[in-house]
C-alpha cells in the first residue's frame, strides 16, 4: 500500500477523485462516507495508525508521528509477541506469573511449592499447569525428562533458573509461529557489545547449555544468545498495579520507539493478556519523534546515561542530557563546598559538569574555580544512594533526617533529595500512623508543599500527562481537601473560602482523572474520590445557601 500523498487524491476504494481523508492517519482518501466505511472494513482498520517507523544511521529505527496526536490519545495497542519471567525472579507461576507461596507438604512438616506434574516447575495449581503458554515448553522438558529442581528454601529467594524460560518461549516460536519468530529476531540485540560481559558469560554457561545439551534443540549458540540479548534491549517490564506480578514482554511494534529523557508517551498494560497501550503524554505534532523513557526520569544525568549505556548499549544525547542544569531543575548538581562553606561568599553556588555528554568530564563551580573529578561525583552519588536505600520506607523519620543531614551538600532539588521527598509524599497520608486524618497540621502542610515542589520538577523534566503528575495531583487534592475541612471547622476560613478551595481540589481531581483514567486499576478510586468531593462541595453549597437565606 502506497501511503504517499498523491497530487490529486483518489478514493482508496474506487480510485475516483476524493476529498475526504481518514480521520485516523490522515494518509488515505475517500470519495464518500460509504466508501470510508467500506475501506475500513476491507482492511484499513489494520493499517491506520498515527505513526510510521523511520531509520537513521545514528539512532536506528524510530517512531515518527504521521499526524498531529492529541494529549492523552492512545497511539498504539499491541499484544505481546512473547512474555515470560525476568532473568532472575522470586518463585512465580509460569502461566499467570503470580508470586508463589509455599504450601504444607503431605508429611505435615515441610513446605514446598505446588509443582507442574510433568516438568516440576513451580506453578500455582492444576489450571495454570495446563495453560496454553506453558504447553510447548513443558512438553519439550518432559520429553527430555528434565525436572526443575527449584524448591522452597527461604521466603523471597531469587532464582536464576528463570533466565531460560523467556528465551525458550521465543526459540520454540520458530515452529509454532514462524512469522512472529522472524519479527522478534529482527529486533536490535547489541549482542556484539554484550557477548563478553560477565552476564553473558554466565548465560553461555547455563542458558546455552540448557537449550542445546539438556533440551537437545538444534539451535546455534549465537541465536540463543541473540534472543537473550533481544530481550535485554527491547523488553518492557510488565507489572500489575499492586506489584504482585512482574515479568518481561516483547512488543515488536512498541520496540521501535526510541528513548528520550523527556519522553512524550507513557504506557499501560491492559487485561489478563497484558496488551500494551501507548498513551501520548503531550500533544505530538506531525513529524515529531514518538519517544519513551527506558530509565528513571527523576535520576540525574550521570545515573541515567550510565544506566542506558549498561542496559541498552547507547549513550543518550538528548537536550536534557546536554544541559548541565537539566532544564533548570539542577537534579544532578551539588553545592560547591568552597562557596557554601563557613567563609564562602556565594551561597547557593553549585558544581556542574563541564561537559554532560562526557561522563569523565570535570565538575566545576558555576561561581568559583573549584573543581572535582567525575569519579568523585559517581562515588558520592552511589554512597548517598546506598544510604537512601537503607531507610525504612514506612516511616518518614529516616527520609526527613536524610534531607536535613545533607542539606549543606545537596540542594533541595538534587535528585537524591527529590527521591527522599517522593518517599515522604507516599508516607504522609498513606502509611499506618500517618493517614490524612492522623496527620498533624504541620505535616499535612508539609505534604502539600512537597506535592507542589515535585509537580514543578516533573513539569520541567517530563511535562504533560505522566503517571507521576497524575498521582501527585491525587495526593495533593486529598491533602488540600482535608486541610480545607480543618481550616473551616477551626473557623480560620469562611464558608465561601472553603467552597473556593474545594472547587480548586475538584479542578486538580478532574485533571488527575483525565490523566489516570486509562489505568484500569485507578477507575474505581477516581470515581470514589469524585463522588466524595462532589458531596462535600454540595454540603458546602447547601450550608452557604442556608446561611445566605438566614441572613436574608
Ligand atoms: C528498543 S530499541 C529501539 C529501536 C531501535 N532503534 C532499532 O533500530 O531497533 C532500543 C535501541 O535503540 C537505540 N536507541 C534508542 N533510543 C536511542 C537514543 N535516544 N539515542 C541513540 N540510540 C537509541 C539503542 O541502540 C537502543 O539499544
Amino acid at each position: 500500500m502506497d501511503y504517499q500523498k498523491r497530487e490529486i487524491p483518489t478514493c482508496e476504494v474506487c480510485q475516483k477523485p476524493a476529498n475526504q481523508t481518514c480521520g485516523g492517519c490522515k494518509l488515505v482518501f475517500y470519495c464518500s462516507r460509504a466508501h470510508q466505511k467500506l475501506g475500513w472494513r476491507e482492511g484499513h482498520k489494520l493499517r491506520c495508525c498515527a505513526f510510521k517507523v523511520q531509520f537513521s544511521d545514528t539512532v536506528g529505527r524510530h517512531m515518527v508521528a504521521t499526524r498531529d496526536i492529541k494529549q492523552g490519545e492512545m497511539i498504539l495497542k499491541e499484544k505481546p509477541a512473547a512474555i515470560g519471567p525476568k532473568m532472575a525472579s522470586s518463585v512465580q507461576c509460569l502461566a499467570c506469573y503470580k508470586k508463589l507461596e509455599p504450601i504444607k507438604m503431605e508429611d505435615n512438616k515441610t513446605y514446598d511449592f505446588y509443582k507442574c506434574s510433568s516438568c516440576h516447575w513451580p506453578m500455582c495449581g492444576p489450571k495454570c499447569e495446563k495453560a496454553e503458554v506453558h504447553k510447548a515448553e513443558c512438553k519439550i522438558m518432559t520429553d527430555r525428562q528434565f525436572k526443575c529442581t527449584i524448591k522452597y528454601e527461604t521466603p523471597d529467594k531469587i532464582e536464576s533458573a528463570y533466565c531460560v524460560i523467556a528465551p525458550l518461549r521465543v526459540l520454540l516460536m520458530k515452529e509454532s509461529n514462524p512469522l512472529q519468530y522472524e519479527n522478534v529476531l529482527s529486533l536490535e540485540s547489541h549482542l556484539d557489545e554484550r557477548v563478553n560481559t560477565p552476564l553473558y558469560t554466565v548465560l553461555k554457561a547455563n542458558l546455552v547449555t540448557f537449550i542445546i545439551q539438556v533440551l537437545g534443540l538444534h539451535i546455534d549458540e549465537e541465536t540463543i544468545l541473540k534472543v537473550a540479548s533481544i530481550f535485554d534491549t527491547n523488553s518492557f517490564e510488565v507489572r500489575t498495579p499492586d506489584g504482585s506480578k512482574r515479568m518481561r514482554g516483547i512488543y515488536v511494534t512498541a520496540a521501535m520507539m526510541n528513548h528520550s529523557c523527556t519522553p512524550n508517551t507513557r504506557h499501560v498494560f491492559l487485561g489478563d493478556e497484558y496488551n500494551f497501550a501507548l498513551i501520548a503524554t503531550m500533544p505530538i505534532a506531525k513529524g515529531e519523534l514518538i519517544t519513551a523513557t527506558y530509565t528513571q526520569s527523576l535520576w540525574g544525568t550521570l545515573d541515567r546515561r550510565r544506566h542506558l549505556q549498561t542496559t541498552k548499549c547507547f549513550y543518550c544525547e538528548c537536550a536534557r542530557c546536554k544541559d548541565p542544569t537539566e532544564f533548570d531543575t539542577h537534579l544532578g548538581n551539588i553545592y560547591c563546598s568552597m562557596c557554601n562553606g563557613p567563609s564562602g561568599l556565594n551561597k547557593g553556588a553549585m558544581l556542574m559538569s563541564t561537559n554532560p555528554l562526557d561522563e569523565g568530564a570535570v565538575w566545576k563551580c558555576e561561581k568559583c574555580d573549584h573543581t572535582i573529578l567525575s569519579k568523585q561525583m559517581f562515588w558520592g552519588n552511589n554512597a548517598l544512594k546506598g544510604d537512601l536505600n537503607k531507610i525504612n520506607k514506612l516511616n518518614p523519620r529516616g527520609f526527613e533526617e536524610f534531607i536535613t543531614k545533607y542539606s549543606q551538600t545537596l540542594h533541595p532539588t538534587n535528585h537524591l533529595v527529590i527521591q527522599a521527598k517522593l518517599s515522604l509524599i507516599q508516607i504522609y497520608g498513606n502509611q499506618k500512623g500517618y493517614t490524612l486524618s492522623e496527620l498533624p497540621d504541620h505535616l499535612l502542610k508539609r505534604k502539600i508543599d512537597l506535592c507542589h515542589e515535585l509537580l514543578e520538577i516533573s513539569d520541567k523534566i517530563e511535562p504533560g500527562w505522566t503517571r507521576l503528575r497524575g498521582t501527585l495531583l491525587l495526593d495533593l487534592q486529598s491533602a488540600m481537601t482535608v486541610e480545607t475541612k480543618r481550616e473551616y471547622e477551626a473557623e480560620k476560613i469562611t464558608k465561601a473560602a472553603a467552597q473556593d478551595q474545594l472547587m480548586e481540589s475538584m479542578t486538580l481531581l478532574q485533571e488527575a482523572t483525565n490523566i489516570l483514567r486509562v489505568e484500569p486499576y485507578m477507575r474505581e478510586t477516581l470515581e470514589a474520590k469524585i463522588r466524595e468531593l462532589a458531596s462535600q462541595l454540595e454540603d458546602k453549597m447547601e450550608e452557604k445557601n442556608g446561611s445566605e437565606l438566614s441572613v436574608d
